[in-house]
């Protein structure tokens, strides 16, 4: 029997506990696969103490992440920390410096210094392999640099965070405000140590921004995503949104236009009967389009112990079977710098907005609209309340430019109540 590949685990987490489960659940079913041994040598966390209902005493601990990466008895480091700096950053580097290969799921860390640290590995003829960091057990990074290496990817596009997904969807189904959600979702363990990583879509957007790099060949820019989060999302948005056949996704898009890179992580409207539309809860769907190919739409667990850890698994096997390809599907030095779409494709938009009971007071919107270049598709008016109607426009397709440019224009009317909501509909 061949040496075994020997493992070493920075973070006890979530993740790190689920990747111990498999290795001591699955060592003979892995070492088939794999054509040889997976063995954990070394382990790394910040508590020695804390029992994580298994038996780690046939490894190795290490206080430092930093030293476990430098070990002599680690193949791999598996870094399962968290943190875009810091002992992550650290270990990643001190593994590609020893000569090791890294499996990681952190995918803020690949967000900030992915081309760094690719360029480094693969100078060092090391690999950096990051499934799990992006849509959880969802094999979507295998699909793209894999399955998909023939075609000229056209869109990338998804919900990859679930916990976003999970807010909007009870907030449908159960007729309840933002707050109230988020503060059910916080209850449930599912928001991240800072909420604002999933609400704010920052932790989407990360994922996005390294799926981007190897569908388009650019380097990593997350500093150029164009990110929204869910935190305004309101329960009428939603209702009116059903009302004209639509769901509010926080919808991630990276597509290569005539204007350059655009990638957005927003709040959009997609058709309630669409796959898209259709997503429930927690789980995260990514859709692929290549020229060849056409369309692909992978959906699965995003997070979560046992898919998150089927994903690192997944790559400590490709390893083993002596895959070694680059970071993001290309020589990390040949990736090219993304020139930033200036602004996003035109779409169509949802609008809603309350109108004084006054008469003209359509015909005033839809001037504003018209003199901005808007042109009106679909109209709906709601029965007075109070002194006001909610009013809802979708519109032929046009620019996030235009609709600011009416929305700005609309207080002077006399007729608009409050501030009106504009909201992307993406085409799906
Ligand atoms: N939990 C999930 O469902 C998913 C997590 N991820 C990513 O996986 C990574 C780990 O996430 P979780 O397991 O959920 O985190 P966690 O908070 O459950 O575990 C983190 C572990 O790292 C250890 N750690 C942190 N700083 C350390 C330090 N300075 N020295 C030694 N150990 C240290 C902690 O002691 C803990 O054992 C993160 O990058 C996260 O974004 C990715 C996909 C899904
Ligand atoms: N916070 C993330 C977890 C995994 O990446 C999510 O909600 O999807
Ligand atoms: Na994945």
């Amino acid at each position: 029997m061949s040496q075994p590949l020997r493992l070493g685990i920075a973070g006890l987490g979530t993740v790190g506990m689920g990747v111990v489960k498999i290795v001591q659940a699955h060592g003979d079913l892995l070492a088939l696969r794999a054509g040889r041994p997976i063995a954990i040598t070394a382990v790394s966390a910040r508590d020695r103490t804390k029992n994580r209902d298994a038996d780690l005493s046939g490894y190795a601990w290490e206080t430092d992440p930093v030293a476990l990466a430098r070990r002599p008895d680690v193949d791999i480091l598996i870094e399962v920390m968290g943190g875009e700096n810091g002992p992550a950053k650290a270990a990643t580097e001190a593994a590609i410096a020893a000569g090791k290969d890294i499996v990681t799921a952190n995918k803020a860390l690949l967000a900030h210094h992915g081309q760094a640290l690719a360029e480094a590995a693969e100078a060092a003829g090391r690999v950096i392999r990051f499934e799990a960091a992006v849509a959880g057990g969802i094999p979507v990074i295998k699909a793209l640099t894999e399955g998909l290496a023939g075609n000229a990817i056209r869109r990338v596009m998804g919900v990859m965070n679930g916990t976003c997904n999970y807010i909007l969807t009870r907030m449908e189904s159960a007729g309840l405000p933002y707050d109230h959600v988020f503060e059910e979702a916080r209850q449930l363990g599912y928001l991240e140590a800072d909420p604002n990583l999933d609400v704010g879509g920052i932790d989407a957007g990360h994922k996005l921004s390294l799926l981007a790099a190897i569908g388009f060949g650019t380097r990593v820019s997350f500093g150029a995503v164009e990110l929204e989060g869910i935190g305004r999302i309101s329960i009428d948005d939603i209702r009116r949104a059903a009302d004209m056949g639509y769901r509010i996704k926080l919808l991630g898009v990276a597509q290569m236009t005539g204007r350059g890179l655009e990638q957005r992580m927003s709040p959009c409207l997609v058709p309630a009967d669409s796959p898209l539309g259709q997503l429930q809860g927690g789980t995260n769907m990514v859709v692929l389009e290549g020229d060849s190919v056409g369309q692909i739409v992978l959906r699965g667990p995003g997070a979560g112990q046992g898919p998150t850890a089927s994903a690192v698994m997944s790559d400590v096997i490709d390893i083993a079977r002596g895959i070694r390809l680059p970071t993001f599907g290309q020589p990390a030095t040949t990736l090219a710098e993304p020139i930033p779409a200036k602004a996003a494709a035109p779409a169509p938009f949802y609008l809603r907005m309350a109108l004084a009971d006054k008469p003209g007071a359509l015909a005033k919107v839809a001037t504003v609209l018209g003199e901005a270049g808007i042109s009106i598709d679909r109209m709906r008016q709601y029965g007075h309340q109070d002194p006001t109607a909610p009013v809802l426009i979708v519109t032929h397709r046009t620019t996030r430019d235009a609709v600011d440019h009416a929305l700005s224009r609309l207080p002077a009317t006399g007729v608009v109540v409050g501030d009106p909501v504009a909201i992307r509909i993406e085409s799906v």
